[in-house]
């Protein structure tokens, strides 16, 4: 395999390409350009006269955007924005990251996939490997553009949010996941690729769809999936360096646990839904404790969902425990309780078990639902991973309130209209005792008696792009499951106690790319202790990763 630089450039060069030069998004500027640099660049007369600050195009775009009648609309303006300047858009992205997150992430990325074949615009925005590539991914990785990737998010397609299946629909997730690693880490735009591996899908609607862009087949499910899947690792790390980071993105459970488990030592690799999802989810129990005065270990957890993100959730709550308590983790799993469509994972389900359940099948009585399992097991925390609406309904809300003083209360499943609950109702129906959180966004709540509640977003999102940037910072070539419990602590630090006194458990959106910075530092410093570092530990590694980080707000034509 060939070796590549894996630092990133964080300023681009000064380019004299004329039209090219406007035809680039990662580089044009459009009206921002100065005028003085305009001959240079070849795009006098191509823009008008007018040169527009930074801030004022922005200010400018935020007003059309604000326009727009429906949020799938405001995607789309946002996407033609980013299809011409990738600086303007990630100016947007950076100066008003709590209004446009919804827009290009949860909850409207949702509606981008299911429109996705039917908006699509011929973009050049990532990559498609579908069956009929195989044998020839390492070439056709030569047609993208860009030669230095540091970081790809990879789906293919299985289950998108909890909206299922969307095959190649899907496409818009690793295309928003990477817009916040730029937006919210500085990952530099030019150096990532959105991937798509097309193994055919099961939703008929996208079968029937005249519009649908992927194989219409049923999605593969034999040997030809292993093998574009191993082709694929294969050819990034040849192009792209072993130090490529290729983050897992919303596949079905039958193949994210085993394809994590075949890649996680022999690839810079993790699955985000798994274990970034836990990161972010341990990271806000961590800060619950200034709420409830409870550490982690005196909880009882009660999980609706036992997939991916409910055992991953699960798994790095046990590894947490243990190191709070220096106990075995087997012992630590032992408060932790999970529910799956069948009811409560219980030792006597042991036969019928998907493997990743297996570690908390425990030794109670069986309760086929989540309400008979409240009252048998009083959890103090529910954390709902079932992208099931409704589950969390006014008589559970009322039991985790007749149970607890400070009742936890996650609605993680996205997209909005897949979360258990809204912030609303988990207050409402609480009296206000809840602390809450969801995985898509909620605005404000205010009570009838007049107490407000801002509670907090507990998605991935606050996870990622830390990882990203630490790794990077340390050009490390592996990412574990230790990595995700630093993160979770650093994120749980960077709440204050004001944003915590309206009962929310993560920092505002406003301070991402802090929080972002304060996780990568941790990520580098592991990754040097652990001697998966292939740079030597610079002396202030927070200057060091803040200097990686692109900042859209820079002058773009100073020199390197
Ligand atoms: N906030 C965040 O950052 C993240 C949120 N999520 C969200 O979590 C949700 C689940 O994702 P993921 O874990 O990957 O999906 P999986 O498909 O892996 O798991 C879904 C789980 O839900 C269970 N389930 C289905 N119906 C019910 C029910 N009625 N009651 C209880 N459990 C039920 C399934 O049971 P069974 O095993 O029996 O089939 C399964 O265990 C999605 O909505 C996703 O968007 C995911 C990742 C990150
Ligand atoms: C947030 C995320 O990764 C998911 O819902 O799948
Ligand atoms: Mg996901």
């Amino acid at each position: 395999m060939t070796s590549h630089p894996a630092t990133t450039t964080r300023r681009y060069s000064r380019l004299t390409f004329g039209v090219y030069h406007a035809k680039d998004p990662v580089k044009y500027n459009g009206v921002s350009t100065p005028v003085e640099r305009r001959t240079d660049l070849g795009i006098q007369g191509l823009v008008p006269a007018a040169f527009v600050p930074l801030e004022l195009d922005v200010q400018r775009c935020m007003e059309q955007l604000r326009s727009k009648a429906t949020p799938l609309e405001k995607y789309i303006y946002l996407q033609s924005i980013q299809d011409v300047s990738e600086r303007l858009y990630y100016a947007i992205l950076v100066a008003h990251t709590a209004e446009v997150m919804p827009i290009v992430y949860t909850p409207t990325v949702g509606a981008a996939c299911e429109n996705f074949s039917k908006t699509y615009r011929g973009t050049l925005r990532g990559m498609y490997f579908s069956l009929k590539d195989a044998g020839n991914i390492r070439k056709i990785f030569d047609n993208w553009p860009s030669q230095h990737v540091t970081t790809i998010v990879v789906t293919d397609g299985e289950r998108i949010l909890g909206l299922g299946d969307l095959g190649v629909n899907g496409m818009g997730i690793p295309i928003g996941k990477l817009a916040l690693y730029t937006a919210c880490a500085g990952i530099h735009p030019a150096h990532v690729l959105p991937v798509q591996l097309d193994v055919g899908t099961n939703n008929e609607k996208n079968i029937q769809d005249p519009y649908y862009l992927g194989l219409k087949q049923p999605r593969e499910r034999g040997p030809a999936y292993d093998a574009l899947v191993t082709e694929f690792f294969e050819a990034a790390m040849d192009k792209f360096g072993e130090d490529v980071l290729i983050q897992f993105e919303d596949f079905g459970n039958l193949n994210a646990f085993r394809l994590l488990d075949a890649w996680k030592d022999k690839a810079c690799t993790f699955n985000d839904d798994i274990q970034g999802t836990a990161s972010v989810a341990v990271g806000g129990l961590l800060a619950s404790e200034k709420l409830t005065g409870k550490k982690l270990s005196e909880h009882t957890f009660l999980f609706s969902g036992a997939g991916e993100a409910g055992t991953g959730i699960a798994e790095l709550m046990a590894y947490a425990i243990s190191i709070e308590l220096s106990i075995p983790v087997e012992d630590a799993r032992k408060k932790i309780y999970l529910v799956d469509s069948k009811g409560l994972v219980t030792k006597s389900r042991l036969e019928s078990l998907q493997h990743h359940k297996l570690n908390f099948a425990h030794d109670v009585a069986d309760c086929k639902s989540l309400k008979c399992a409240i009252d048998a097991l009083r959890p103090s925390a529910i954390i709902g991973v079932s992208a099931m609406p409704g589950t969390f309904d006014k008589e559970v809300c009322e039991k985790m309130a007749q149970y607890n003083e400070h009742p936890i209360i996650a609605a993680l499943s996205n997209p909005t209209s897949k979360a258990e609950c809204t912030a609303e109702q988990a207050y409402t129906w609480t009296n206000g005792k809840a602390i809450f959180s969801s995985g898509s966004p909620f605005a404000p709540v205010t009570l009838a008696d007049g107490r407000r509640f801002v509670s907090g977003q507990g998605n991935n999102a606050y996870i990622f792009p830390g990882i990203g940037l630490g790794r990077l910072a340390a050009c490390s070539t592996r990412i574990t499951n230790h990595d995700m419990y630093l993160a979770a602590k650093v994120l749980s630090e960077q709440v204050t106690q004001q944003e915590l006194d309206v009962g929310c458990l993560y920092p505002p959106l406003s301070k991402i790319r802090e929080v972002s910075a304060h996780i990568a530092v941790a990520i580098a410093k592991n990754a040097h202790e652990t001697g998966v570092a292939t740079e030597a530990m610079p002396e202030n590694l927070m200057e060091h990763v803040k200097s990686l980080m692109y900042d859209p707000f820079e002058d773009p034509y100073v020199e390197q």
